[in-house]
């Protein structure tokens, strides 16, 4: 338990670190690489490249100390980090590390002397942090190991399989290398996935959302050649792998899930962040829950980059859900351009379905306002950020 007297000098940071703590988390993170390089690997250095990194982790350390008083508000952040964190095998032994270069960033961005209560306060509560989240993950490392065909830490795979889905975009099936049985997973769940990259020293971990239903023979991901090297360095690397090769896997975790059965359910999906949605709709579909009333939109580029188009006609046509295709361009899709509010009342209809939505930020930030406009309530509203986790704008 921390002090009323920590407490309050947590709190009093806050608005300090809504200010500046982009700045602080800067300060950190180059205090932290140039120390520990071998940590890299934890981190997706394209997402540092960007500035997102310390961008999610300056929000999630000012939601602390805003709410340091009353914790459970956090829970929902801490689940989401804690899944990524053991999609990436982090480790009680990072924590201590960690905590060093933040506490320094703290002082030498404030200019502070050691020993000034500020920084003994932040000691203590980033103590407490730590242990949450360490328990956290080792919840979610264990109940990953005590699943049938479940296991802890990095397993080998092979690739089984690659399919062409659309232009950049291949699914990759990975079966185990033992050749044992996999663990099921929630939809909505992501792999950790680890390559070593030829010519880069250490090696690299990427998320990929699980795209097919549980109970199957392999893994099924779907993945997106991003841009140019460093954001696609991993994603190029899959797009030129071969059946046979072996990449490295975390067991599934993530707790972007459908969340409530008794809800009409509406699933709208930008690009290759239809990965998750299409998994939750398989599940269903194989569950043999009715999908009458479901509605499933895809918003694409184009026709060329209109990716799994024959699976969802081919599940839409045997379970009867309302599947919609909004190309940006080009002919084709039942709508031509982004979503706007006609096109979603047209399509969703009463505004008392849960969404669940995935895709490229700008996507996700414009559909999350719009349906804000329409009359969703905040909690009808799901979406996973892929990437360092970051709140959108709350209407
Ligand atoms: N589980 C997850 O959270 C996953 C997330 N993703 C994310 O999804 C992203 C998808 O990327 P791409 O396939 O490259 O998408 P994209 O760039 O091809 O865009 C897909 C569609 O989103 C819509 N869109 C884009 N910008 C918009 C805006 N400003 N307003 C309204 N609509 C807009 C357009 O209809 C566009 O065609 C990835 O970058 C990744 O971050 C992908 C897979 C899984």
């Amino acid at each position: 338990m921390l002090s009323a007297e920590t407490l309050a000098t947590i709190k009093s940071t806050a608005p300090l670190l809504a200010e500046q703590g982009r700045a602080i988390t800067d300060l950190f993170y180059s205090k932290l690489f140039s120390e520990h390089p071998e940590l890299q690997h934890i981190f997706n250095m394209a997402n540092q490249a960007q500035g997102e990194q310390s961008r999610a982790l300056a929000e999630s350390v000012f939601m602390y100390a805003t709410h340091i008083d009353a914790l459970q508000k956090l829970g929902p952040m801490v689940s989401r980090i804690a899944h990524k964190h053991a999609s990436l095998q982090v480790a009680p032994e990072h924590y201590p590390i960690v905590g060093k270069y933040l506490l320094e960033a703290i002082r030498d961005h404030l200019g502070l002397e050691d020993g000034h209560p500020v920084l003994g306060a932040w000691s203590e509560a980033y103590a407490q942090l730590a242990d949450i989240f360490i328990t956290t993950e080792e919840g979610i490392y264990a109940a990953n190991a005590d699943k049938p065909g479940g296991w802890r830490g990095f397993r080998a795979f092979v690739i089984d399989e690659i399919r062409d889905e659309a232009q950049g975009i291949k699914s990759i099936y990975l079966v185990p290398e033992d050749g044992q049985a996999i663990a099921d997973f929630e939809p909505g769940q992501y792999l950790g996935v680890k390559v070593q990259v030829p010519g880069h020293a250490y090696d690299e971990i990427r998320q990929y959302s699980l795209s097919d239903a549980p109970g199957k023979r392999t893994y099924r991901i779907t993945v997106k050649a991003e841009g140019d090297a460093p954001a696609g360095k991993v994603s190029h690397h899959l797009h030129g792998a071969e059946p046979g090769d072996r990449v490295w896997v975390q067991p599934p975790t993530g707790d972007f899930t459908v969340e409530r059965e008794d809800r009409r359910l509406a699933f709208i999906a930008g690009g290759v962040g239809i990965t998750p949605l299409l998994s939750m709709l398989h599940a269903r579909a194989e569950r043999g829950a009715d999908l009458s009333d479901v509605v499933f939109v895809h918003c694409c580029r184009d026709k060329a980059h209109h990716a799994m188009a024959d699976e969802l006609r081919q599940l839409a046509r045997a379970h009867g859900f309302s599947y919609r295709v909004a190309y940006e361009r080009g002919e084709g899709g039942d709508h031509q351009g982004y979503l706007d509010r006609d096109v979603l009342t047209r399509w969703l209809g009463e505004p008392d379905a849960d969404v669940y939505f995935c895709g490229p930020r700008p996507f996700m930030a414009a559909l999350n306002t719009a349906l804000g406009e329409m009359g969703y309530r905040e909690e009808r509203l799901h979406y996973e950020v892929f990437g360092p986790s970051i709140r959108l704008q709350p209407h």
